[in-house]
């Protein structure tokens, strides 16, 4: 490993930044510290408190503050600063039992229901809604009737009150988070949903949740001391929200007991508030930060000296014809026959956009899948992987991996496959990464959750496999956050994380449409490499027929939904049979000067 790679710093994580931007501003500051002092004040009562909140003595019954008793005694000669300190202790308890209860009922369901959708969402919308409609009052008064007075009781029924509040709020953030590229790519590479729900998603909510947090803690502590404060609840010892209503009751003989608890809970209510808008502004300030410059790479430096390929240019020549492989012989790696892809529509009709596909990649050999925008392409590849997007579905046909039928399959099931047999190499590379982990730890879990490797064996596993797809220093890499490497370098990374799983077919939807022309070069020189060492079958999803006639052995035409031309690549690009076929040939040549003679599988050096 090298020394000399900077290793990114934990002041640099976007969590040391936030606490850092957090500090900086004068109401972070000012109310993380009113926080601190009231909370260590509180947890330090038995030090701090000059006797126990209930010792009375009558005869100092409305006593001014005299030597240890700084704030005096109330109307029944109890120590005011005793009762303040203790009290803090069941005031900020109760917040916190109602926040605990909102807590764990609200996040893990709305965390469920945002990634999962349908039933389950619509189940948990219409329970959010039905508990928000309540009139928060009436149910607090029905509780302490039938459950009684105790405010610890009425804090859960509080904190059942408030959790919609977080449903709402987390569902919504996992809805828009779970279109991520990245987190479709943790599907693929086998994670579980509760893992990626953990790892991925969950990081994604917390600074909203921690905002909400202190907010509910400041209403919570509020209604708390509402209800004391009228005599709805109690508990077994002082709370704030009692001297609030002791005092009120003594408001004419000495108004200065009404002060000490109407400052603590103002205080902490307005810290709480106030803290809650300072973390709102420094997570907005990091979402406004712009991304640290990418060092020079090989890849984004790549101007001089490279051996590239024109990836669009076209090969169509004179060289002789192969005949098309035979379709009604399904292949024992990937065979598709008869495919049909639908989407639900509002009115209950199912609107099919993948039509009666026929394919087979057979091991060693790299298919091209090409077609204009729209043409079903990843519609296709996606029925293989089983990710079709939300509403889409297999309506027909059959698609058998390594013999074993995948429609119909259970998500375990597809899992299992996507974990092993069948990977997948995305489309955009950065988005495909999750900027809130380290490329290394990226490539580090999927192999110890699938293939069950120590922390150790898969880091090595991990620096092996970027040394393999050429990135130039695999430890500094491996360190780097997303946001420091370049596209080239991402889409070589999540390369990688497709072969760490040792798969038999690899599915490749359009790997260098992001990138520019020198690098996609070199990512499809990779492909071809790592197919060719690997004996393995790739399924190339492109719209570029300079690719197909650069990396593939066969190739498929795409349009509208259907396969209309099928055969090996010299055979369709010399003598295309389809029209539309032509088309796709003729318009690459209007674009770009052919490149001749056709060589099968070899790269034109610029
Ligand atoms: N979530 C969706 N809901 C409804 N229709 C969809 C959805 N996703 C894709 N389609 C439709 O399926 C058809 C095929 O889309 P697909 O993404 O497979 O095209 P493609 O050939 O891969 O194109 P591109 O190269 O632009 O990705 C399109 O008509 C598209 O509108």
């Amino acid at each position: 490993m090298s020394d000399t790679a900077p290793r990114p710093s934990a002041a640099r994580t976007p969590r040391g930044r936030t606490l850092r931007r957090l500090l900086r501003s004068p109401l972070g500051l000012l109310s993380t510290a009113v926080l601190v002092l009231i909370v260590a004040a509180v947890l330090l009562a038995p030090l701090l408190a000059p006797q126990s909140a209930d010792a009375s003595n009558l005869r100092d019954a409305f006593a001014g503050p005299s030597g240890g008793h700084l704030l005096g005694f109330d109307s029944a000669g109890r120590d005011v600063l005793s009762r303040l300190l203790y009290g803090g202790q069941n005031t900020l308890g109760g917040a916190l039992i109602a926040l605990g209860v909102a807590l764990v009922l609200g996040v893990p369901t709305g965390l469920v229901a945002g990634y999962r959708g349908g039933w389950l969402d619509g189940l948990g919308n219409w329970a959010a809604n039905l508990v928000m409609s309540l009139p928060a009052m009436v149910v607090l008064l029905a509780s302490r009737a039938v459950l009684g007075p105790t405010v610890w009781v009425l804090m859960v029924v509080l904190g059942f009150l408030v959790a919609p509040n977080f449903f709402r709020l987390v569902r919504g953030i996992v809805a828009q988070v779970r279109g991520e590229l990245y987190v479709d790519a943790a599907r693929v590479s086998g994670l579980r949903d509760s893992r990626i729900m953990a790892r991925h998603v969950l990081i994604r909510v917390r600074g909203p949740v921690i905002i909400q947090v202190a907010l509910v803690a400041g209403i919570a502590i509020g209604l708390q001391a509402g209800l004391e404060f009228l005599g709805i609840g109690s508990s077994d010892g002082a709370t704030w929200g009692d001297m609030l209503n002791e005092a009120f009751q003594n408001l004419q003989r000495d108004p200065e007991l009404m002060l000490w608890p109407g400052l603590a809970l103002a205080l902490t209510s307005a810290a709480l508030v106030l803290l809650a808008a300072a973390l709102r502004d420094a997570l907005e300030d990091r979402a406004r930060e712009p991304a640290a410059p990418r060092p020079a790479t090989r890849d984004s430096a790549a101007d001089t000296g490279t051996t590239a390929v024109t990836a669009t240019t076209a090969a169509v020549t004179d060289a002789p014809s192969d005949t098309a492989a035979p379709q009604a012989e399904r292949s024992g790696l990937l065979s598709v026959r008869g495919l049909r892809v639908g989407y639900a529509q509002s009115d209950g009709r199912v609107h099919d956009v993948v039509h009666g596909v026929d394919l087979d990649v057979h091991e060693g050999e790299i298919v091209g899948l090409v077609g204009e925008s729209g043409s079903g392409k990843t519609q296709t590849a996606f029925s293989v992987l089983g990710i079709l997007p939300e509403g889409g579905r297999v309506t027909g046909g059959s698609v058998l991996v390594q013999g074993k039928e995948v429609v119909g399959l259970g998500e375990r099931g597809h899992r299992m496959l996507r974990g092993g047999v069948v990977a997948y190499v995305p489309q955009e590379p950065m988005s495909n990464l999750d900027p809130n982990f380290t490329v290394g730890s990226q490539l580090v879990e999927p192999m110890r959750c699938t293939l069950g490797l120590s922390r150790r064996e898969a880091t090595q596993r991990a620096l092996d496999l970027l040394r393999q797809v050429e990135i130039p220093d695999p430890p500094r890499a491996f360190r780097a956050w997303p946001h420091e490497i370049s596209g080239g370098m991402a889409q070589r990374v999540l390369i990688a994380g497709a072969m760490s799983l040792e798969p038999q077919l690899l599915i490749a939807d359009e790997p260098t449409t992001a990138l520019d022309v020198r690098v996609q070069a070199e990512v499809l020189d990779l492909l071809r490499k790592l197919q060719e060492e690997r004996r393995i079958g790739v399924l190339l999803v492109t719209h570029n027929m300079g690719v197909v006639a650069d990396l593939c052995d066969r190739v498929a035409v795409m349009r509208e939904g259907s396969i209309v031309e099928t055969g090996r690549t010299e055979q369709v690009l010399h003598r295309p049979q389809h029209p539309y076929t032509r088309t796709l040939l003729d318009a690459v040549l209007d674009q770009v000067p052919a490149r001749s003679p056709w060589q099968s599988r070899k790269v034109d050096v610029a």
